[in-house]
């Protein structure tokens, strides 16, 4: 895919939230210098645009202490805003890297039913693939025997091994399994789907800490990432489930699905502000080159309307 067109699609999933804020930078700058009414309207669009009250006081003060009682244009008020914006984004803007040593690298992948958890699985091994990384692929979502089969059929199209067990089997087995045939394998990257059931916390929290201890056992290191999948359509959403990830899973890192649709991808600002856990990539649709860089740089302009 050309990288008009992916740019294209992801500014669909930003589209709500940078055309809110656009809307209301619109005509904020009556006067002719940036004062405290001006600064107050700035904070309020950014709230209303998903962006969230901490990051919108983050930008606030940069704007007072850098442009208090300046003349502003709206264009170069914008242009203000994508600076502030992408200064939040690049601290987090960390690609996944594959250094484990010894290998494999254990990515266990999080995240709610529906988030785009197994197709973000597939793209990141296609990925990975790529950069001639050996990769398998482990069934840890025993819960249903759907989510088990679909991810077969990934494994089949990306062509890489997968390790499956029975429905409702034990997912600490199969990942035991994984680990140890990718070890004897020369594998770089075992990816485990992991069973995405928030409505029982406690379930899900022994089901992942038993998952840990094996790896444990067979490499002090492993888990080596642990990265929730977050659907963007979710808005606001999205933060409580990184806030109850965290606490049951020990997230390391996201991934941001859906953002090629109508999302509110303002909320990734908000996660960075709010939790400062790395991006490592945003899915912009269900294809296999679906999954991209972040680049926070890019996605700022999209979200202050001057890209
Ligand atoms: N538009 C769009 N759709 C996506 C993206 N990622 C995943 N999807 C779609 O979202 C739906 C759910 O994706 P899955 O990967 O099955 O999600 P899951 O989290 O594994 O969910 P379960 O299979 O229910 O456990 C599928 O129809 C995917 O094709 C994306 O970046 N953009």
């Amino acid at each position: 895919m050309s990288e008009t067109s992916w740019t294209d699609k992801m500014f669909g999933g930003f589209r709500k939230t940078s055309e809110r804020l656009s809307e209301n930078l619109t005509g904020v700058v009556g006067t002719a210098k940036l004062d405290n009414d001006t600064l107050d309207m700035v904070e309020d669009a950014l709230i209303v645009s998903d962006l969230g009250p901490a990051a919108a006081a983050r930008i606030r003060a940069k704007l007072e202490e850098k442009r208090f009682g300046l003349s502003i244009t709206e264009r170069a008020l914008k242009e203000a805003v994508a600076e502030e914006i992408a200064a939040i984004l690049r601290p987090v803007a960390i690609p996944l890297e594959i250094t484990a040593f010894p290998r494999p690298q254990v990515i266990l992948v999080i995240g709610v039913n529906g988030s785009g958890k197994t197709t973000t699985i597939a793209k990141l091994g296609h990925w990975l693939q790529e950069d001639d990384y050996g990769v398998m692929l482990a069934a840890g979502d025993t819960f249903r025997a759907a989510a088990i089969g679909q991810l077969k059929v990934w494994a089949e199209r990306i062509d890489v091994p997968i390790i499956t067990g029975p429905e409702g089997g034990d997912p600490a087995s199969i990942v035991f399994d994984a680990v140890k045939t990718a070890t004897d394998t020369g594998i770089d990257a075992l990816i485990v789907d992991t069973a995405g059931r928030l409505q029982n916390k406690r379930e899900l929290m022994d089901e992942l800490a038993k998952i840990r201890k094996v790896l444990g056992r067979l490499n002090p290191e492993a888990p080596h990432d642990v990265i929730l999948v977050l659907d963007a359509t979710n808005g606001q959403n999205a933060l409580s489930q990184i806030e109850i990830f965290k606490e049951v899973a020990g997230v390391t890192g996201l991934i941001m699905t859906k953002l090629d649709g109508t999302a509110r991808g303002g909320v990734l600002v908000a996660a960075a502000e709010q939790f400062g856990l790395p991006i490592h990539a945003i899915g912009v649709g269900e294809t296999l080159d679906d999954l991209r860089p972040f680049d926070p740089d890019l996605v700022a302009r999209v979200i202050a309307g001057v890209a």
